[in-house]
């Protein structure tokens, strides 16, 4: 599907966006590890999200979704049963990454794989970790490529000094500590989003977070709970940079997940002088949520490397988008991970933002922009990638003429009403 987008003048508007796709994800997961009911209010219905419950349903999990929340009755850590064929995880890294930490727990044989773009997602990050574990896991192209085979059980705990500043590294160990005796342990090299820890705590598991090592206790007695999805930051970003960048915009977006852990493109939008505010903040299942507003105004370069990194890795094609719209120089470092994600987002950045006329140099980690330039539609390419299409929509809004993106349909992995939103809250 093609979609057109035309300038617009400002965004205004009081939306909400869909619920957390990395908090739905591991609500099912915990749902199905724990004992009993656990009721899943404002979960993520994207394309990502269902394969999580299709993978856990294949694992004779009882999974049902009654009008707009999932159910999961879960039977505890034993119940999962080898399932009759192989598991789809879609598009989606986080159900392969950290379903595979689950299945290496559990005593029977079982095959993930997904699609193209996932199937060239490297995935020895987990399966080294998973191994070191005891699992039997192998995968294609010399352990790198799902689909990938694993034979689990008989888990040990261990200490694991994770080489990347990967959530989804470190979830998947975490979980397979579940079905081991004793504190299984991961240290990060920098801090990433700590959901799973979250949730595991919210759900009666022993978790200990010191600095950047976090250990989980094995074995616990995890009753089912209602969890109440935060809405997705990483959705949000592109309404607020696009109400920051647009002057006449007044825009609030509700019951955004704040997760310090999550929350870095606020501070870098703050920093580049964007008008936020953040109210009415609280704590919702353990996460804390707030309403934020944000007013058009002129932006200004920035700096983005280092540690924070980790908290706005998905937001980066966003903020690409803002700092091209913004005056001066903006410089993104420390960022190699986006290259191995849906798509390569360090490439499909520089050619969609340069398509579209701005000043952008692609760096091996990162990219420099410098900001200004006025944005011409172009014909787009998403490359599949559903960040990359939302890139372009926002981009389109403050182009001259019309921006055309390719297989913009993708949009359905995380955010499937992103361009009704986007129309609903359009002042032309
Ligand atoms: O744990 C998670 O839910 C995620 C972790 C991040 O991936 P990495 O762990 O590969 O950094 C992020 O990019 C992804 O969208 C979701
Ligand atoms: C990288 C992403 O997700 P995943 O790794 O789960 O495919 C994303 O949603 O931007």
């Amino acid at each position: 599907m093609e979609v057109a987008i035309k300038p617009v003048h400002a965004l205004r508007g009081d939306v909400q966006v869909p619920g957390d796709k990395s908090i739905s994800h591991r609500a099912v997961m915990l749902g199905a590890l724990a004992e009993g009911e656990t009721v899943i209010d404002n979960f993520l219905f994207g394309e990502d999200c269902l394969s999580t419950i299709r993978v856990v349903q294949s694992l004779g999990v009882n999974v049902h979704i009654e009008k707009d929340r999932v159910v999961v009755r879960g039977g505890g850590l034993n119940a999962l049963r080898e399932p009759d064929d192989v598991l789809d995880a879609g598009n989606s890294g986080t159900t392969m990454r950290l379903m595979a930490g689950i299945l290496a727990g559990c005593p029977f044989f079982s095959v993930l794989t997904g699609d193209a773009s996932l199937r060239r997602r490297p995935m020895q990050r987990v399966m080294q970790p998973l191994a070191a574990m005891g699992a039997g896991i192998m995968a294609r192209s010399g352990n790198s490529y799902a689909p990938m085979a694993i034979t689990g059980g008989d888990i040990r705990a261990i200490t694991y000094k994770s080489p990347v500043a990967s959530a989804q590294v470190k979830s998947a160990v975490l979980l397979a500590g579940l079905f081991a005796d004793g504190p299984t342990t991961v240290i990060e090299p920098a801090r990433t989003r700590d959901h799973t820890e979250r949730l595991l705590s919210y759900f009666g598991a022993r978790v200990e977070v010191k600095d950047k090592q976090i250990s989980v206790w094995g074995r616990p007695n995890l009753p089912g709970r209602k969890v109440v999805v935060p809405g997705d930051i990483s959705s949000a970003v592109f309404l607020l940079v696009a109400g920051a960048a647009m002057p006449g915009s007044d825009l609030l977006v509700r019951n955004v997940g704040i997760n310090p852990t999550r929350a870095g493109a606020l501070n870098v939008l703050i920093k580049m002088g964007a008008v936020l505010d953040i109210a009415n903040e609280r704590l919702v299942s353990g996460e804390p949520v707030a309403d934020i507003r944000v007013l058009g105004g002129r932006l200004t370069g920035t700096q983005i490397s280092g540690d924070i990194i980790p908290y706005l890795i998905d937001e980066l094609p966003a903020l690409a988008v803002a700092a091209a719209m913004a005056e001066g120089e903006t410089v993104v470092r420390d960022a190699a991970e986006l290259r191995y994600k849906e798509t390569d987002r360090i490439t499909a950045v520089v050619k969609l933002l340069g398509e579209m006329g701005a000043d952008i140099t692609e760096r091996e980690d990162g990219f420099v922009i410098h900001g200004g330039r006025p944005l011409q539609g172009a014909e787009c390419d998403s490359f599949g990638d559903h960040r990359m299409a939302m890139a372009a929509a926002v981009a389109g809004l403050k182009a001259r003429g019309i921006t055309r993106i390719k297989e913009a349909e993708c949009v359905k992995i995380s955010f499937p009403a992103f361009f009704d939103t986007l129309n609903s809250i359009s002042v032309q």
